[in-house]
């Protein structure tokens, strides 16, 4: 059993592998991590999915968020790093891939701060923009955001907050840009050789 240690460092991070997939709404983030946690048997952490559940449940942060949400704005980075460090807490694996975090600066910093470890590898999806308002706008999962005014938003969010994130990991050797244009296994074939590193369950070194 792996001790709890909220609002303060996670000892047992500095244990685990941290992927974070990062690209634009629609670029396919969560349905590649769905394909890697499966085959590579890491556990999904989606930043968006956490704070659905969040919105829904009978929390205080819930209309807030949904109003964050349907603006595409970035929630404040206390809550959702709350949500993912429960989440992470919470299971008995070393291997995580965080979908859609940190999305700003301002995320990353705070996550740095409060958890206190940095990504081991940044997956990046690049797809065209128009590709990505086809595939958002035809998704059809009943999410708030999914809808030609939040996704000009969530775009410009994307350009403005997210891409930074991005460069700065960049800038570190840590981001693998994947192009995210073409059929699901064609975009897995080229995730795959980036996970040989990480096949062995259990702690890191
Ligand atoms: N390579 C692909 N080709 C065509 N459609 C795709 C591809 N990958 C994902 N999709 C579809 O596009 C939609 C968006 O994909 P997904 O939810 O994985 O994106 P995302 O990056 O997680 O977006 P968001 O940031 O909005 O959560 C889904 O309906 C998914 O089935
Ligand atoms: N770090 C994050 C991640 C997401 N959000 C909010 O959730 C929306 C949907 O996120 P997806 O990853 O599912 O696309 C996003 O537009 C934000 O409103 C956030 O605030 N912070
Ligand atoms: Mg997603």
């Amino acid at each position: 059993m792996r001790v709890s240690f909220l609002n303060a460092r996670v000892p047992s991070l500095h244990l685990s592998w941290i992927i974070v997939c990062a690209g634009g709404p629609g670029s396919g983030k969560g349905t590649q991590c769905m394909m890697i946690a499966d085959a590579f048997k890491f556990t999904h952490l989606s930043a968006g999915d956490l704070l659905r559940k969040e919105m829904v449940s009978d929390g205080e942060n819930g209309a807030m968020i949904r109003n964050s949400i349907k603006e595409g704005k970035i929630v404040p980075s206390e809550i959702t790093i709350r949500l993912i460090q429960k989440a992470i807490e919470s299971s008995e694996n070393y291997k995580f891939l965080i979908d859609g975090f940190p999305r700003s600066d301002e995320n990353r910093i705070a996550f740095e701060r409060i958890v206190g470890v940095e990504p081991d590898l940044v997956l990046f999806f690049e797809c065209p923009e128009e590709e990505m308002i086809k595939r958002v706008l035809s998704r059809n999962q009943g999410r708030i955001d999914d809808n030609i005014e939040t996704v000009k938003k969530r775009l410009q969010v994307f350009h403005t907050l997210n891409l930074p994130v991005v460069n700065y990991y960049s800038r570190k050797g840590k981001v693998h840009k994947i192009n995210a244009v073409g059929t699901l296994d064609e975009i897995f074939e080229k995730v795959r050789p980036l996970f040989a590193a990480f096949s062995k369950d259990g702690p890191r070194n």
